[in-house]
């Protein structure tokens, strides 16, 4: 007998899964045990991609939980209600999930996966980050071995194919917001994308499979793109950056350090634009393109690369958890798979962004006075602050342009230093402070 899925929503990702789950031939055979059984929507009279028999799409999609033959529901609705419920729902009711939603996930995963523990049903989210990428499952099962060190991210499709816009065309970031949305990789309120959030999602989804530990959602510092200007891509540039908006989380603790079994070490979660070293694997990555970058040991350095969002490539993620729910249900385990099922039961320990370290760029606005540099230099000399490179390089009508490059900083003692800098006479603004990997 096949299994039954309820799919919820059939927007951009359910068309890519249902077009993929239609289309078997040359795929994995268990694909042939599948049976798209139902499908909810919001309106029936909208003109969908897809045909489907006029019984499987249906609006009321508390029958789809509710029913006893669906085996596994599909989320791909988005938004975080009636998501939430119906996944709750439909775990209660003893179903698998799949989910492309990290909003979801990374603000109700306590409750979530406590549930499907309970219920001895999985929740499968390979969708949910790095859209067709498979970072999920490697770092459930083929990375799991490894002490992680680093894990850092272009993850959000949107705002990596505006920056790359921004850079290579000089674009202006409003046009190039309006083709991301038209061509599917925007969330339906783009603002997720733009101001950080949504890769805020994903990174406390991969801190939380890396550092096997639980991700409180407000403790990932996050900082969006709109700030960024065409102004601060071009010295980037200049000085041998791209500019990217960065997912990190990071422990400071070396992978060799002996830590006693019970603890995890404490790790910074974080999001914010930054400047990537042209000679940095992630610089090249361009456009729609996602990349994960990941430290550990003994592995060393990997990074897993490819299309962050758009139907087919989220579809294949979706419809790969799909077969690997259909595989179990086949094989018929009594016993939970421990490398499929969800294990954690704390929260990681967070380092308070003070005491981050990290480098910096700032760009300050000054009076064409001499002796401005020196001041600067002065203040950060004064909180030990190193600084890599100060360049005078221009003027903005009468206000002379400094940019400042530091070494590795504790964040605490360069935001007093810029307090400072901020308080001199000399000084007209510092319209940009970005982050340096
Ligand atoms: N787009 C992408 O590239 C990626 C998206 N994701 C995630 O996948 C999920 C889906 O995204 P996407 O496909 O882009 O979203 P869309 O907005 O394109 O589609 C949403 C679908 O859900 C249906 N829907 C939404 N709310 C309701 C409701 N209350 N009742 C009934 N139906 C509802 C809509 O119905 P109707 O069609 O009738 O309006 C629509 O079919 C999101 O969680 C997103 O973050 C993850 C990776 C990549
Ligand atoms: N809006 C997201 C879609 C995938 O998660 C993105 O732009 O990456
Ligand atoms: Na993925």
């Amino acid at each position: 007998m096949g299994v039954k899925l309820g799919i919820l929503g059939l927007g951009t990702v359910g068309t890519g899964t249902v077009q993929l789950l239609q289309d078997g031939i040359g795929r994995h055979p268990l694909l042939q045990e599948i049976e798209i059984y139902k499908v909810g929507v919001r309106s029936l009279d909208k003109s969908r991609a897809v045909t489907l028999p006029e019984s499987v799409l249906v609006t009321d999609l508390d029958a789809i939980v509710n029913d006893p033959k669906v085996d596994i529901v599909v989320e791909v609705l988005g938004g975080l209600e009636p998501a939430r419920s119906l996944i709750l729902k439909a775990i209660e009711n003893g179903k698998h999930i799949v989910t492309a939603n990290k909003a979801v996930i990374s603000r109700f995963g306590e409750e979530i996966f406590t549930s499907a523990n309970k219920a001895g049903v999985y929740v499968m989210l390979e969708a949910a980050v790095g859209g067709g990428i498979p970072v999920i499952q490697p770092l459930k099962q083929s990375l799991s071995v490894n002490r992680i060190q680093s894990v850092t991210g272009i993850v959000n499709g949107t705002t990596n194919y505006i920056l790359t816009r921004m850079q290579l065309e000089g674009s202006n970031f409003d046009d190039v917001l309006a083709d991301a949305q038209r061509l599917g990789y925007a969330e339906a309120d783009p603002t997720a994308d733009v101001e950080g959030l949504d890769a805020a999602d994903k990174i406390a989804i991969l801190a939380s499979l890396a550092f096997d530990g639980r991700i409180k959602l407000e403790d990932v510092y996050c900082e969006g793109i709109r700030q960024v200007s065409k102004t601060d891509i071009a010295y980037a540039e200049k000085l041998g950056f791209v500019i990217k908006l960065l997912a990190i989380a990071k422990t400071a603790i070396s992978p060799s350090a002996n830590l006693p079994l019970s603890s995890t070490p404490p790790i910074s979660v974080r999001v914010h634009p930054t400047l990537v070293p042209k000679t940095h694997p992630l610089a090249s990555i361009n456009g729609v393109n996602n990349a994960i970058f990941i430290e550990g040991q003994p592995i060393g350095q990997v990074m897993l690369f490819g299309p962050g969002a758009g139907a087919g490539a989220t579809a294949s993620s979706v419809s790969s958890d799909i077969l690997n729910l259909v595989a179990s249900l086949k094989t018929n385990t009594a016993l939970p798979n421990p490398l499929l099922a969800c294990r954690h039961q704390d929260y990681c320990q967070i380092t308070p962004s003070s005491e981050l370290v990290t480098r910096f760029y700032a760009r300050f606005l000054t009076l064409d006075q001499s002796g401005v540099i020196g001041k600067i230099g002065t203040c950060f000399g004064d909180r030990g602050v190193s600084l890599e490179s100060v360049v005078q390089t221009g003027f903005q009508g009468e206000l002379a342009e400094i940019v400042v490059v530091t070494h590795d900083v504790r964040e605490g003692d360069f935001r007093e230093a810029l307090t400072e800098i901020h308080s001199l006479p000399a000084i007209d603004s510092i319209p940009s402070v970005l982050r340096v990997l």
